[in-house]
């Protein structure tokens, strides 16, 4: 069963505006998307600013709703699972954002940030939830004093892992990762995209990773899919995508962007 199975998935918005046909006509940001995330895998979605990257994860975890098309999460339709509440989708599906230090509420300590997906699961008195806090530091390599501390207290690589802490809280099986570390320096992408990797093998998660770099998307991901002005046109093992693109748009983009170890699939070095 894969972890999430959209078919024919269309988002239109109304009233966008274009400089050529003025205000008021439709934006169709997703259209007609068929797209699976196997267990375990982690699938980039790959393309540049405005072709839909964003609005296709903001659908996964429930932000945006499709104007038409179906979409599965853990062989339940979509909707009927959030339908069953945030305990029961937050256990399956969780997000993680571009830019962390928004994404924590600033007047919290991050011991109540983490409490709240903490509640959720089921036996988790007090004193467990406070264990479950240390461990979860302790998995996304972050001192146990955090917990006490407030989100500007952090760098933007620290704050990240945080928010990363806190989407792992809810035990979830997928996590959907919108830019995750395009806001970070580029040495902290590198120990932020190990930290994902080893997160994922070790909690057996599946990543769906939305970004617009090739070389990040080379060095995490299984599979890569290719979206091109609201449509996938292109879905490949990342070996195959980086080393023989088939579409032409997939052949510019390869050709347009800094690689880190071009030809073939690479690692990004540091860290
Ligand atoms: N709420 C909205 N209302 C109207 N149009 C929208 C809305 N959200 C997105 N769009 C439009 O949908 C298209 C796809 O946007 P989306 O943010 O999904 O792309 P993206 O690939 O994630 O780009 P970026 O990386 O810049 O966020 C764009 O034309 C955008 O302007």
């Amino acid at each position: 069963m894969d972890a999430i199975s959209v078919t024919n998935l269309t988002k239109t918005f109304a009233g966008g505006w274009s400089l050529f046909r003025g205000r008021g006509h439709e934006v169709r940001a997703v259209r007609d998307v068929t797209l699976a995330l196997r267990p375990g895998e982690t699938l980039a979605v790959v393309g540049e600013s405005g072709s839909g990257k964003s609005t296709l994860a903001r659908m996964m975890v429930g932000l945006e709703k499709p104007t038409s098309g179906d979409m599965r999460i853990a062989g339940k339709d979509a909707a009927a699972l959030r339908a069953e509440g945030p305990r029961a989708f937050g256990r399956v599906i969780q997000y993680v954002f571009q830019d962390p230090v928004s994404s924590l509420n600033p007047r919290k300590t991050i011991d109540a940030i983490l409490d709240p997906p903490l509640r959720l699961l089921k036996g988790y008195d007090k004193v467990r939830r406070r264990a479950r806090m240390k461990e979860l530091m302790d998995a996304v390599q972050m001192p146990a004093n955090t917990l006490e501390r407030y989100p500007h207290e952090f760098s933007g690589g620290q704050a990240q892992r945080i928010a990363i802490a806190r989407a792992l809280a809810a035990e979830p099986r997928i996590i959907v990762l919108d830019e995750p570390v395009s806001a970070l320096d580029v040495s902290v992408q590198a120990q932020t995209l190990l930290l994902l990797e080893d997160l994922r093998a070790e909690f057996k998660m599946s990543y769906l990773f939305i970004s617009h770099d090739l070389a990040v998307v080379e060095s995490i991901s299984d599979r890569v899919a290719v979206m091109y002005s609201g449509e996938i046109v292109e879905t490949a093992s990342a070996e195959q995508l980086f080393r023989t693109p088939r579409h032409e748009y997939t052949k510019r983009l390869l050709s347009s962007a800094p690689r880190l170890k071009p030809p073939g699939r690479g690692r990004l070095e540091g860290g």
